[in-house]
């Protein structure tokens, strides 16, 4: 590794600190270095605050040695006026004279526009150091750029006998666990990394999810239901307006007729491909990443559509001999595997 890819690789890992806190922005992050040391850090802070730049300026105790350092970012500076002032801006009145950065921007309003009021400032820029790695922190971003989709996350937990619940049981609605304690905090973590969680109508009807992520410090996602014909019965969680919450329905339906605050509701097709339909409405809202958890049937149309990126499968030790199937996977390629004490966590990725 040469002394720039130490910085970006520093720079990567700052930038992750900010997963989860920014939507819609991008996670990015920067290190200024001067004399061989590092003298500010900084990652995006949420939506219309700071950018990681601004932070890692700020935190320069000697200002006087901006004008011999290196700034080091993952993704090109903005060079437009959003609701904060522009990065490229701020570099130059700081007389920074080298800029590393890992990868561009590809949303129209930056790409190339910063780098050229960089140079034509006089400012050295050294591109695409880490590239690779800079585009993968950053893949919820790009995919909506790039793909014009949000980044899709699969997510189920299965029996060793590939199970995900039982035969139907009569009583209170709740989840039927398969994953331990740990496992099930950890999609918690999951949770406050993606701007939304979708599961289907009949896992709202049998388990009364929450969908939050109470044993985890950060964000909760943006819930999302499928429910075509609005038969999720009103004292379940998912009714409670405590945070924003789409419920899908059919166009044939018409729209509930109470006040919500944080309650809404998007007509679609049920007739047609309804994961295209979700994506598309996901993209016109601007919302970078989706975990799905469940249940099958849900997953599946999102595995046969071919519309995923990961899929995080956690297989228990027990069995169960009947219940409901866990979906089939179609197009992946497994890309790590760990455990945490029974349970075994397989990470695929999509492959054509
Ligand atoms: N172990 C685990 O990780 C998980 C387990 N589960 C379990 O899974 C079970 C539920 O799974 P499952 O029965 O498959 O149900 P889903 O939760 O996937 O919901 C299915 C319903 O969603 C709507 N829907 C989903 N996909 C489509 C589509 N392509 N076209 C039209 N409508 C669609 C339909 O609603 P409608 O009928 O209203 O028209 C359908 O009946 C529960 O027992 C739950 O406990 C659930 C999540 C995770
Ligand atoms: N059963 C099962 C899962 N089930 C998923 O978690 C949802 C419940 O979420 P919440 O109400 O927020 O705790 C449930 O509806 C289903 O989507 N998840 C797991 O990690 N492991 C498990 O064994
Ligand atoms: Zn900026």
């Amino acid at each position: 590794m040469n002394i720039h890819e130490i910085y970006i690789k520093r720079a990567i890992q700052l930038a992750k600190n900010g997963l989860g806190n920014t939507y819609p922005n991008p996670i990015v992050g920067c290190v200024i270095v001067a004399n061989n040391k590092i003298i500010g850090e900084g990652f995006t802070s949420p939506a219309g605050l700071n950018h990681a730049e601004v932070n890692a300026i700020e935190n320069v105790k000697d200002k006087s040695l901006l004008k011999i350092a290196t700034l080091y970012v993952t993704l090109e500076p903005c060079s437009h006026f959003g609701k904060t002032p522009p990065c490229a801006d701020l570099i130059i009145k700081n007389n920074i004279p080298t800029v590393v950065i890992g990868t561009m921007d590809t949303n129209t309003e930056v790409c190339g526009k910063g780098v050229q009021r960089l140079t034509s400032a006089g400012v050295n820029v050294i591109l695409g150091t880490l590239e690779e790695q800079c585009i993968t922190s950053n893949m919820r971003f790009f995919s909506v750029q790039e793909k014009r989709r949000p980044y899709i996350i699969l997510k189920w937990a299965q029996t060793s006998d590939f199970y995900i619940s039982p035969e139907e049981t009569k009583g209170e609605p709740m989840p039927f666990w398969i994953t331990n304690t740990i496992s099930r905090q950890l999609v918690h973590k999951w949770r406050t990394e993606e701007h939304a969680i979708l599961v289907g109508t009949q896992t709202v009807v049998s388990d009364n999810p929450q969908l939050s992520a109470r044993d985890w410090k950060g964000n909760n996602p943006i819930r999302l239901v499928l429910d075509a014909s609005l038969r999720t019965p009103k004292n379940l969680h998912l009714w409670d307006d405590s945070t924003p919450t789409i419920f899908f329905i059919s166009d044939k339906e018409p729209l509930p007729s109470e006040k919500f605050v944080q309650t809404s509701f998007v007509a679609i097709d049920f007739t047609l491909n309804i994961a295209e339909q979700i994506i598309a409405e996901l993209y016109r809202l601007k919302i970078q990443s989706v975990i799905i958890e469940g249940g099958k049937k849900t997953l599946q149309s999102f595995i046969d559509s071919q519309l995923w990126d990961e899929a995080r499968i956690f297989t228990s030790t027990q069995n169960l001999g009947s219940g409901t199937k866990a979906p089939v996977m179609r197009n992946f390629k497994l890309t790590s595997q760990y455990q945490i004490a029974n349970d075994t966590v397989n990470l695929y990725h999509f492959c054509e």
